[in-house]
């Protein structure tokens, strides 16, 4: 996929409607909704993702993540939280991305790949044509206890910029951006959209100064990128 230079921003761990308004009003183009994790701060009940959901205008997406494998309980998990987009941080292991085209047709397919390395490429590369976007995290689904999001850590974004290069749907860059690095993380991995947990938030609240930082950091950043022509053509 080509460089963005003006990536779309996701604002992760919305835990109320209050959050969800804040966002869209700084200009989210998506809100995350974290249902039942092995581990994390970001999680709230499908009720309340349900609600959210529902007051979101057209134009923003609204992603369920989901830590479930089999495609039956994500089906079940989509039709409770009348979400438009399903985030699966873990990989499947009963049913196939097809199965859930087929069940929830209209509702994209974010599939996140937690980078630890060169491997990561290749998942990558391989799981790219049956989904409609890639999310790279910095998680680890090998720990006793699965870490699938909100870290707050950066993982090595030279294997970002190789992803975004070679997988020909949209990128998303998660794990550990905020205010200060998110320039960096545009001119390295230039990827489709950015996404942020941590990073905007104080005692695991959104923090409308962080969020404010972000989006005027962003806007900044894409002015001067030599590169626009290149996307043009
Ligand atoms: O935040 C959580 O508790 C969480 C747990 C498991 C999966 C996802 C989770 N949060 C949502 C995200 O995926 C984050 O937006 C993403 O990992 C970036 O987080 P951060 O590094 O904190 O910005």
């Amino acid at each position: 996929m080509k460089q963005t230079t003006k990536p779309r921003v996701k604002i992760c761990c919305i835990s109320s409607i209050e959050e969800a308004k804040m966002a869209i009003i700084y200009g989210a183009s998506a809100l995350g909704l974290v249902s039942a994790m092995p581990s994390g701060i970001g999680v709230i009940s499908e009720e309340l993702i349900a609600e959210i959901s529902a007051i979101v205008p057209p134009g923003v997406c609204t992603f369920l993540f989901t830590s479930k494998q089999d495609v039956k309980s994500i089906i079940e998990q989509q039709r409770r939280c009348q979400v438009n987009t399903i985030q699966i941080c873990d990989y499947l292991t009963l049913g196939k991305y097809q199965d859930l085209r087929d069940a929830m047709p209209g509702i994209a397919l974010v599939q996140v790949i937690h980078v630890t390395g060169e491997e990561s490429v290749k998942e990558a590369v391989e799981v790219s044509p049956l989904v409609d976007a890639i999310l790279l995290d910095s998680g680890n689904k090998y720990l006793p206890i699965k870490q699938l999001g909100g870290t707050g850590k950066v993982h090595n974004w030279d294997i970002s910029k190789k992803i975004r290069e070679l997988v020909d749907v949209p990128v998303y860059l998660a794990g550990g951006l905020n205010s200060e690095n998110v320039t960096a993380a545009i001119k390295q991995v230039s990827p489709f959209g950015l996404d942020i947990c941590t990073g905007v938030r104080t005692n695991n609240k959104l923090d409308e100064m962080k969020l404010s930082q972000f989006f005027s950091q962003i806007y900044y950043s894409s002015f001067g990128v030599d590169e626009v022509q290149n996307f043009r053509e």
